[in-house]
């Protein structure tokens, strides 16, 4: 589904990623880990082409997308929630599900789509996106990235800042989501969020791979060792 091969991008002329390799597959969830400052998010801002990439090559769904703006691959089917659940704060949740499923055919099934995998956004509908709970707030920005369908879901530290019981439901979704064979690209700091949703795990340090493999094999001490380089 997303097969990404020897990645560099950066910030003007300051590197930040060397020759990243990381694929996921439809229905799995490729879990990409690393201390702060690694790369990570700027490995999914280069997924999405919101930073350009300066070496290697993004390919989703055996089609190149590495030049392609970033809203030509999410309208073939790459929704991204970035980090910091972003929202438009001013906007009610319906105003912000509605802004992401514009256009689409079945625009109300899709909302309403969304509604049944988070409940708790249902008695919210009216309430200013801003007014939010950091939990509530991640879960609409979940919902917006989904509500188009997407084939690959990109999600930036979902759990970051968020109380444990809404950790619990987000992960839930995530694994329901893959469940139904999108594929999942994560970014997650939490060892046990990570090793219990991932399939594969690609850990990152200074921008390069420093570990990739099936998540099952990959213990939880010898995970701890890599996330303390
Ligand atoms: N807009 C920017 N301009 C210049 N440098 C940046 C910019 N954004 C990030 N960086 C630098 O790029 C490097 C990687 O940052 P990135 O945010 O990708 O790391 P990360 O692994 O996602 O970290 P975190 O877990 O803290 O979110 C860091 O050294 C950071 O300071």
């Amino acid at each position: 589904m997303l097969e990404v091969r020897g990645l560099c991008s950066g910030y003007g002329r300051a590197r930040v990623l060397f020759d990243v390799d990381v694929a996921v597959r439809a229905g799995q969830v490729a879990c990409v880990m690393g201390r702060n400052g690694v790369g990570k998010t700027t490995l999914l801002n280069t997924v999405m082409g919101l930073i350009p990439a300066v070496g290697g090559s993004v390919v989703f769904d055996g089609v190149d997308v590495t030049r392609a703006p970033t809203h030509v691959r999410v309208r073939s089917g790459m929704g991204y929630a970035p980090q910091g659940h972003e929202t438009f704060a001013p906007l009610t949740v319906l105003e912000n599900l509605k802004v992401a499923a514009d256009g689409l055919p079945r625009s109300g099934e899709a909302i309403e789509e969304q509604l049944e995998l988070f409940p708790r956004l249902r008695p919210l509908l009216n309430r200013r996106a801003g007014l939010l709970s950091g939990g509530q707030a991640q879960q609409l920005a979940i919902a917006r990235a989904l509500v188009a369908g997407p084939r690959l879901l990109v999600l930036d530290e979902p759990t970051e800042g968020i109380q444990p019981s809404i950790v619990a439901e987000i992960v839930e979704v995530i694994g329901q989501v893959a469940a139904r064979g999108v594929a999942v690209l994560l970014v997650e700091q939490y060892l046990d969020v990570a090793l219990g949703l991932a399939d594969t795990v690609t850990v990152l340090d200074a921008g390069r791979v420093v570990h990739s493999g099936q998540a099952a094999d990959l213990s939880r001490e010898e995970a701890a060792r890599l996330l303390a380089v």
